[in-house]
């Protein structure tokens, strides 16, 4: 036996920022002592009275999981494909505004991170970054975001040169014709620093974005300007002739949507609640997410996002019939702790635990995970700390 070391036991990883973080909540928690409280407010906070946000996280605790044993599980394959194409995780990156808010390179890194992956990365209407900058520093799958704004010009111009970049498909959110009360923003004024704009819009669709006062948010100022309220289901075929990219419903919660977007040729539907940010009350992502698959097509594919943290949500949610979930908040944490290398770790780490959830639960490919694998658990889901509050 090994003689006593007088080495101290580690601590706890929240207990000091030169503790290297290990899960993504230790990410969080280094990200938040870094980051200006505003900001950190912006992408932690939901809608309401938060609701929903906490619902995200609830909804997975809920399941507890059924393993099989003696398996071969000495290796266990990952890889699946999306929209036809192959990806080495069924796990992405949401598409999220602003990421050079916590990191002065922003999506470039983000999307590095995802190509050493060779992760699926879809990248937000409201980038800091350019989608041509981004599309140069990809290289996994890459698919644009799209907020249709009033002027349709706009939405078709970005189509274009989502079309010249690369871009795989085109993601269309559908939960946010407007954008819903966030408390926290309105009550810190949020606006947006002075080096920082959506890079994809012309000045003409960024005024307003900088000059912040308590009590109104700037970005929900801009929404309410430029988020096309009135885009609807005939609108919708309009975008459907104008390109040949396969087009994804992101926001989608219920049977009837989901139904009514396959009819019309809609190639993936994204089941979300925009983690929490839109409406408050909404039913969690995972919990629509049965009903969304059992409506449409198998070649409509569906994912899932809002509230993934660890390798068994993963697991979870594929049980539950996603091809693949999207990741959020974690990603941003990561990219605001160590950049690039830091967002990687984050992808590194959730990919490195599904692996290990499949291997402990005799499921060693992703076709071998259903919904057999689950138990709804008649207890509450496990008490929130507060300051899982903040890590939906
Ligand atoms: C800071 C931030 C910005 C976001 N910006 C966008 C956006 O521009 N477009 C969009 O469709 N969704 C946006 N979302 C929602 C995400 O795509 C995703 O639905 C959600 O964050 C997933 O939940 P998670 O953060 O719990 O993983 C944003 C979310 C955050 C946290
Ligand atoms: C106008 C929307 C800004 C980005 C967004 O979708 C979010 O903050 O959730």
């Amino acid at each position: 036996m090994n003689a006593p070391t007088d080495r101290a036991a580690p601590a706890h990883p929240a207990d000091g920022p030169e503790q290297e973080p290990l899960s993504p909540r230790d990410y969080a928690t280094a990200a938040r002592a870094e980051l200006d409280p505003a900001v950190w407010d912006y992408i932690a906070g939901g809608s309401g009275d938060e609701v929903t946000l906490r619902g995200e996280r609830a909804a997975y605790d809920r399941y507890r999981l059924r393993p099989r044993t003696l398996v071969d599980v000495s290796y266990c394959e990952l890889g699946t494909t999306l929209l036809g194409r192959p990806v080495a995780l069924p796990i992405g990156i949401a598409p999220m505004a602003y990421h050079r808010l916590v990191d002065a390179e922003g999506e470039t890194a983000t999307v590095r991170a995802a190509g050493a992956l060779d992760a699926l990365t879809i990248t937000s209407t409201f980038a800091s970054r350019t989608l041509e900058e981004t599309a140069r520093a990809a290289s996994g799958p890459l698919w644009l975001q799209l907020y249709v704004l009033r002027e349709r010009k706009v939405t078709e111009s970005l189509v274009r040169r989502a079309e010249a970049a690369g871009y795989r498909a085109l993601v269309i959110t559908v939960d946010a014709p407007r954008m819903a009360r966030r408390e926290r923003d309105l009550r810190n004024g949020f606006h947006l620093p002075s080096h920082i704009r959506p890079a994809n819009l012309d000045d003409e669709h960024t005024g307003g974005l900088h000059t912040g006062r308590a009590g109104g948010s700037t970005l929900a100022a801009h929404a309410d300007r430029h988020h096309d309220a009135a885009f609807t289901w005939q609108d919708l075929a309009w975008l459907r002739s104008l390109t040949g990219l396969p087009l994804v419903l992101k926001g989608v919660l219920t049977a009837q949507d989901a139904r009514q977007a396959a009819d019309l040729g809609v190639e993936g539907l994204i089941v979300s609640t925009h983690g929490g940010r839109q409406l408050d009350g909404a039913i969690a992502a995972l919990d629509a997410l049965p009903e969304v698959v059992a409506a449409v097509p198998d070649a409509c594919e569906v994912l899932v996002d809002g509230g993934v943290r660890r390798g068994t949500d993963v697991l979870k949610a594929l049980a539950l019939g996603a091809r693949a979930v999207l990741v959020g908040r974690p990603v941003l944490w990561g990219l605001a702790v160590g950049g690039a290398a830091g967002a990687e770790r984050v992808l590194t780490t959730l990919r490195d635990e599904l692996a290990e959830a499949m291997a402990l639960t005799g499921r060693p490919r992703i076709d071998t995970i259903g919904p057999d694998l689950l138990h709804r658990s008649p207890d509450p889901a496990y008490p929130l700390t507060p300051d899982d509050r903040d890590m939906a």
